[in-house]
């Protein structure tokens, strides 16, 4: 608009100077001297309104940059306050070393990557409580409700627990903290789960499972001292195969979905991180976990929602009408194994990207040993809950799913001492509370 006005103002500037010149052409020579004098104070005029005009362009023009710059450095520092961006500085350090002090004796100092998810919470807590130190990890990811991570986060740091915001793989965060700190352990929680999703969003389970595995390998190769790594597997790698109950030596080359091939890479790729450069390394194989604080995408819990809000759930059904059965196994026994996969893992024997001898590689089970159909997972629902769930039975989709599981735990006991004790009534009942509690106090908000 300013410019426009210039142009235009410059435009009749100049075209009124071609006209004062023709009209003060001299037609008799006396009139010359008063003529000329009367041209330059016209000339002088019209560039001193040429020259306001240029101000004033200059003037809105500076005004127009100043709230431009405004406007960009508020959309930049803006973007900053996106937590990802926000590790790094005196007091971050602070805290990080602060949440991985450890109060006893002897304490592990832990990585806990995923800290945020279900099982990253629980295992956390129980670390913290015992007196180790430890330093979550998560990306709040929207794959389920981040606002329940949120609130697992709000517990954590209510216990002393750092959860820091960011992707396992940022290999630039990695390195700044293990350069920050001598982790002697790394539990490896952060995954792409579900199995059904992998229809969905393939990309994903590759994005997490296997490139952000290697990158929290790398990041383990390279530090030093070395921390042991224990990571979560899944019992889904057993796929297909029809021996039961599950054993660790079984054949684990028949996945049935994405999400199982990403896991069983994991336990090869494991392998590599081993053999090559001395990572002592344990793989747990879950076999479907539930309770508190658990993941909403999981049948139990949103069988649980469904029943409540009187909506309809989908059971599927395998083949000739066979239910589908699961080795469900609850929280308080999986992290008692997660500890004690810690507590029991040898050193890795590496330093400065080298192996110095064989390291440990572990592989082991943590189930129930006792699988329950999907049908009385509802019943007992139905129980806890008093309201009957509207059930839709359908025929299996070919979506990933394996018709059962059930777990062989004898190698888990004998070197862990693994041993669960929760049957599935008394684990769902203990979730149901959860679930009461925490949807009332967040659905009144
Ligand atoms: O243990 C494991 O390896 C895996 O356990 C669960 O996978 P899944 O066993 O499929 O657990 P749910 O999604 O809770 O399904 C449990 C059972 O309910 C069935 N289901 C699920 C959803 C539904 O709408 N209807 C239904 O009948 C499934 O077919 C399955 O038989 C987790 O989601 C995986 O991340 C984990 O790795």
């Amino acid at each position: 608009m300013a410019l426009h006005t210039f142009l235009k103002a410059n435009q009749q500037n100049l075209l009124g100077l071609q006209s004062d010149m023709q009209e003060n052409s001299p037609s008799t020579p006396g009139k010359v001297k008063v003529e000329r004098s009367n041209y330059l104070t016209r000339l002088t005029n019209r560039w001193y309104t040429t020259s306001l005009a240029w101000t004033k362009v200059l003037i809105w023009g500076f005004i127009f940059i100043t709230l431009l710059a405004g406007f960009l450095f508020k959309l930049i520092s803006t973007h900053k306050t996106v937590p990802l961006n926000t590790w790094g500085g005196l007091s971050w350090e602070k805290h990080v070393k602060h949440s991985c002090h450890t109060k006893r004796d002897g304490g592990l100092v832990v990585l806990v990557t995923g800290a945020a998810g279900f099982v990253g919470t629980h295992v956390s807590l129980a670390l913290k409580k015992r007196g180790d130190g430890v330093l979550g990890l998560d990306n709040f990811n929207n794959y389920y409700d981040p606002s329940l991570k949120r609130s697992r986060q709000g517990l954590l740091e209510r216990h002393g627990i750092l959860v820091i915001e960011g992707d396992i793989n940022d290999t630039l965060l990695l390195k700044k903290l293990f350069d920050l700190i001598s982790f002697t352990h790394v539990m490896h929680l952060a995954a792409q789960a579900g199995v059904r999703y992998a229809l969905e969003n393939p990309g994903s389970y590759i994005h997490s499972n296997i490139a952000g595995l290697v990158a929290v390998f790398e990041a383990c190769k390279s530090a030093n001292p070395q921390p042991s790594i224990v990571w979560a597997s899944s019992s889904s790698v057993y796929g297909l195969n029809t021996k039961v109950p599950f054993t660790e030596d079984d054949r684990t080359d028949q996945p049935a979905s994405l999400y199982a091939a990403t896991k069983k890479a994991g336990e090869e790729i494991a392998h590599t991180y081993n053999h090559i450069y001395g990572l002592s390394i344990t793989g747990l194989r879950f076999f479907t976990v539930y309770g508190p604080w658990g993941r909403p995408d999981m049948a139990y819990y949103s069988f649980t929602k469904s029943i409540l809000q009187g909506k309809p759930i989908t059971i599927y059904q395998g083949a000739n009408e066979v239910d589908l059965a699961r080795d469900f196994t609850f929280i308080d026994d999986i992290v008692k194994g997660c500890l004690a996969a810690l507590d029991t893992a040898e050193k890795s024997t590496g330093s400065g990207g080298k192996k110095h001898r064989p390291a440990s590689l572990r592989v082991y089970n943590l189930g129930n040993t006792s699988p329950v159909s999907v049908p009385t997972l509802v019943d007992i629902l139905e129980e806890l809950l008093k309201v009957k769930a509207v059930r839709h039975v359908v025929k299996m989709p070919r979506n990933g799913d394996v018709p059962f599981t059930h777990a062989n735990v004898t190698l888990a006991k004998t070197e862990l001492g693994y041993n669960p004790t929760t049957d599935l009534q008394s684990g769902l009942k203990k979730f149901v509370k959860w679930y009461r509690n925490y949807h009332n106090e967040h659905e009144k908000m």
